[in-house]
């Protein structure tokens, strides 16, 4: 499957041309093959092709895939796990932690006396990094796997021309994208992705949206004939490298059908593409960033430059008051250790990971694992009606006159419609035919042949066929939404009898076609156009759908899903508001709203939107549930309106008219059973029916982006506090207050308590509402609830300068006794303390009592503190500059962490009451 880079629209058109123009040497020359394609008699794309208008033989089709390789761009397919390997250790904070590792192999190693050599420093932070890459590494790798094999799931096919050899005559087939040659013969319809990159042999009224190239929102038209293509490029004369994309008989993969009919000779495939230039040079991995990303880059910097600060401050501190620099230094560095989140990356993925897994496991296919978050974000649903709300499955109910009798001939008419039309099989078209068949059409309707087509689409919201009897007279028959239709036609008939079109009829027809919507049936009218022999023509255009005779009306039967109702209710006790874009009309859609449980409001209609500015827009979408009669276009303008709001918006949808919503949205989510270039924009394919996955899609977002909050909270607060708790240290106490190494493994044994934060659960009420990324809470956090455990650090190092003695033994030899002392009892309590953190801020309400932690975190907390207590006392102690303390110690330790539960719940209930909110 490919995956088409994301370009938001109204990018300059100036802008892409450079994009484009810039790109490297061997896209050139595919280009190049491109514009030699193009504006030559198509016989010599065959001949260079090998192949013919009738497709390749099957044998050869094989062979030339061997050779040639699967149609696939490179970034489809995730690295190989090396890479991925490789890959995970690459990030800010494993690279500051390395050349810390190098400075203090340099500084302990290198530079030290045989005797005073020491590997400790280097071994902690290799292996903080080791423990933070490989985790991060195990989620991600685990969870491309399980997306890969969803993936698999969704189909994405081609249909293409061939025959088994010379005989046989060429058959059309559905195949794997993946397996398209050059050569191959390619139909397309509305709704298609181009499958690589193609020139055009017959193409009727084709409109390419080329916006994954471009930007450009708008559909171009794509044409066939030389004439027009020679007149075309006369005028687009000019730079010839940049106007590639406005060659009129060829087409780029990854762009996709709006609107129309081809069929073309494929040129180019997988890594030849156009595209898959593109990919392999300049797009493979620049993304989108989303606010997500924005909000994890602005914090991880927050910390950063926190560090920047803070490391020179203490080393200039320690170095004064302690005069030796160099110890100094290596204590600065640690304590620049303990600033960085070093697994904030690990957190981050292993999280969103841990959720794409879990999506997985109802088959929900994460295309990319930002959007896990960006679902829990999300506090605006736009949804489109037809196939998504309802079932997609529609039953043609009745085939009307224009009195509203029942009449045969109207199902005749609509059949000839349907069965003769060559784009998208619509739910629509496909409920005649098979209810047609089901009677088995009249006799006469198969002396009818087909002459030509206009394409449904969505302005017209009307299509029309063309037949011939065997006399050589032609029929228009047409069917669409009624006003629409209602506007090309200019008489009426019932029986023989035919009345023009007055206001008076205008009325009565449209009272009917109400009436039908309101007990919940959408209605089209077919009608119909008589032209005799004299003026038949071979071919029509869209000009020619005037003077129509209505001839009655078909009305269709689409109910709700099952799981419409529940959804949408789910949905909105988790405070995500539901909004339907159709381009359906609002009677129709009022009523299904009622059926499913939305309160519809007053409807605000595509028209309406088209005649307002952008701030009007903005306004009127706050009070607006149902958006009916858009445009593909007008759908993304409702969600871009929406998004300028502030919201979280994401769209659900399974059309060609929902794919510009899709691609806007901050996520946009589609079904398996979706077109080509739905799935294709989604960032999420829900793979089963059930629409109540969707309330658990929000959960599980949620719940990821709370494990990545409550992290970064606890590191940004504690991480505050101790350097805090460092510098009044520094400037009150003789010695360093705990020895570089001691900062370290402090460091170490943190990392190992948070390493099941992505296990933990989150409390029901953080899960109600919509989160979003608020940088300026982290900020206040941090400074609210850092000196919080400050507090306590001092009061220990009282303590231990007092009660255990280290004053009174440095006043004695003023040697390191004391120090050792000093250091032990500081490294537990902090080590305890910061460890208490994660259990005290990980919830509002009151830890153990009211919340407990997950089992996983609940064994690494206690491993930590078991570890940290522990050490002091070790065989290890002497070597690293611990001395065992005194039992009592450990009476105090606990009077000193019931003081920092009660302070900490303290101004954690005065936080919550101030700013409404934990994190
Ligand atoms: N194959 C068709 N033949 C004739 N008319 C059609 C056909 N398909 C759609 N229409 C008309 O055009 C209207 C708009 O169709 P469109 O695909 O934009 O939206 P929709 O499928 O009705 O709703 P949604 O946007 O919720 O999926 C339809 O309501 C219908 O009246
Ligand atoms: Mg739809």
């Amino acid at each position: 499957m490919t995956q088409t880079p994301q370009h938001k629209t109204g990018k300059s058109k100036q802008k892409q041309k450079g994009f484009i123009a810039g790109s490297s040497v061997p896209e050139q020359k595919i280009s190049m093959r491109i514009v030699e394609e193009s504006g030559k008699p198509i016989q010599a794309t065959f001949d260079r092709t090998k192949s013919s208008p009738f497709g390749l033989f099957s044998h050869d089709a094989a062979e030339r895939l061997q050779r040639s390789g699967p149609n696939e761009v490179a970034h489809d397919k995730a690295p190989h796990a090396l890479v991925q390997l490789a890959l995970s250790f690459k990030n800010p904070f494993v690279i500051v932690l390395l050349i810390l590792a190098t400075i203090s192999y340099v500084l302990d190693v290198h530079l030290a006396e045989p005797d005073d050599r020491s590997w400790t420093g280097v071994i902690i932070l290799l292996s903080m990094v080791t423990i933070s890459s490989l985790l991060r590494f195990f989620q991600e790798y685990r969870s491309n796997k399980a997306t890969e094999r969803l993936k698999s799931m969704v189909r994405t096919t081609a249909t293409v021309l061939r025959r088994s050899n010379d005989a046989a005559n060429p058959q059309r087939q559905e195949i794997p994208m993946r397996e398209l040659v050059v050569g191959d013969v390619v139909s397309l319809q509305a709704g298609d992705m181009i499958p690589a990159d193609i020139r055009l042999f017959s193409s009727r009224d084709l409109f390419i949206s080329q916006a994954v190239l471009t930007g450009e929102a708008l559909p171009v038209e794509k044409y066939d004939t030389l004439g027009a293509v020679a007149q075309k490029s006369a005028d687009a004369a000019g730079d010839g490298q940049a106007d590639l994309l406005d060659l009129s008989d060829i087409c780029f993969m990854g762009t996709n059908v709006v609107s129309g009919t081809a069929t073309a000779v494929v040129v180019a495939t997988g890594a030849n593409t156009y595209f898959g230039s593109l990919a392999k040079n300049v797009v493979s991995h620049k993304r989108i960033e989303t606010s997500f990303d924005r909000g994890v880059s602005s914090v991880s910097w927050l910390l950063i430059r926190f560090m920047l600060v803070m490391v020179p401050i203490v080393f200039m501190i320690n170095g004064v008051t302690k005069g030796d620099w160099m110890s100094a230094l290596t204590f600065a560095l640690a304590v620049a250790v303990g600033l960085t989140p070093e697994m904030l990356p690990m957190i981050v993925s292993a999280n969103l990971a841990k959720g794409a897994m879990a999506m997985a496991r109802r088959k929900v296919v994460v295309k990319r694992l930002n959007s896990v978050q960006n679902f829990g974000a999300m506090d605006v649903l736009c949804t489109d009606k037809t196939g998504t709300l309802t079932q997609d499955k529609i039953i043609l109910e009745r085939h009307l006159n224009i009195k509203g009798n029942k009449d045969e001939s109207i199902l005749q008419l609509a059949w000839l419609n349907s069965f003769h039309q060559s784009g998208q099989k619509n739910l629509m078209d496909i409920a005649i035919v098979s209810h047609a068949d089901e009677r088995g059409p009249a006799a006469k309707l198969l002396q009818y042949s087909k002459v030509d087509e206009m394409p449904f689409d969505f302005v017209r919201r009307r299509l029309s066929v063309i037949v011939e009897d065997q006399g050589g007279a032609q029929l228009m028959v047409s069917k669409g939404a009624v006003e629409e239709m209602l506007a090309v036609c200019s008489h009426t008939q019932e029986g023989d009898e035919i009345r023009p079109l007055d206001d008076v009829a205008r009325t009565a027809l449209l009272e009917k076609a109400r009436e039908y919507n309101e007990e919940g049936y959408r209605v089209l009218i077919v009608a119909t156009r008589q032209i005799d022999a004299a003026h038949a023509k071979p071919q029509y255009k869209t000009e020619d759908e005037v003077s129509l005779i209505v001839r009655g009306f078909l009305t269709f039967f689409d109910p709700p899903k099952d799981s419409a109702a529940p959804a949408i209710r789910a949905l909105q006790e988790y405070g995500v508001a539901v909004k339907v874009l159709t381009g359906d009309n609002a009677i129709v859609t009022l009523k299904v709203c009622r059926d499913v449980g939305l309160d519809p409001g007053t409807p605000l209609s595509g028209q309406e939107i088209e005649a307002m500015s952008e701030q009007q827009l903005n306004e009127a979408v706050k009070y607006t549930t149902v958006f009916a009669k858009l445009t593909p276009l007008q759908k993304s303008r409702v969600v871009k309106a929406l998004q300028a709001n502030g919201h979280t918006v994401g769209f659900l949808g399974d059309g060609i008219n929902d794919a510009p919503a899709l691609r806007d949205a901050d996520v946009g989510i589609s079904v398996d059973s979706g077109a080509d270039i739905a799935k294709e924009t989604a960032d999420i394919i829900l793979l089963e029916k059930s629409l109540m996955v969707l309330e658990e899609g929000v959960v599980k977002g949620r719940e990821t982006f709370g494990n990545i909050l409550k992290y970064l909270n606890m590191t940004a607060s504690s991480n505050f506090g101790n350097v805090f708790s460092v510098l009044v240290a520094s400037a009150w106490l003789p010695w360093e207050p705990m020895l570089a190494v001691h900062l370290l493994i402090q460091n170490l044994i943190y990392d190992i308590s948070q390493m099941m934060l992505p296990w933990d659960k989150m409390d029901e009420d953080f899960l109600k509402k919509p989160r979003k990324w608020d940088a300026g809470n982290i900020r206040r956090f941090m400074i609210w609830i850092g000196p919080t455990s400050s507090v306590f650090d001092i009061t220990t190092y009282i303590l231990m300068w007092t009660v255990f003695g280290a004053g009174a033994m440095y006043a004695a030899d003023g040697g390191s006794a004391g120090q050792s002392i000093m250091n032990s009892g500081w490294f537990i309590e902090g080590l305890v303390s910061q460890t208490l953190v994660v259990h005290m801020l990980r919830t509002r309400k009151i830890p153990f009592i009211q919340s407990t932690a997950a089992l996983p975190v609940l064994l690494s907390t206690t491993i930590a503190i078991g570890i940290g207590c522990y050490l002091p006392f070790s065989p290890l102690a002497a070597s690293i500059g611990f001395v065992s303390l005194d039992k009592s110690y450990f009476l105090w330790l606990i009077l000193t962490m019931v003081g920092y539960m009660i302070l900490a719940q303290t101004v954690k209930t005065i936080y919550i009451r101030r700013y409404g909110q934990w994190f």
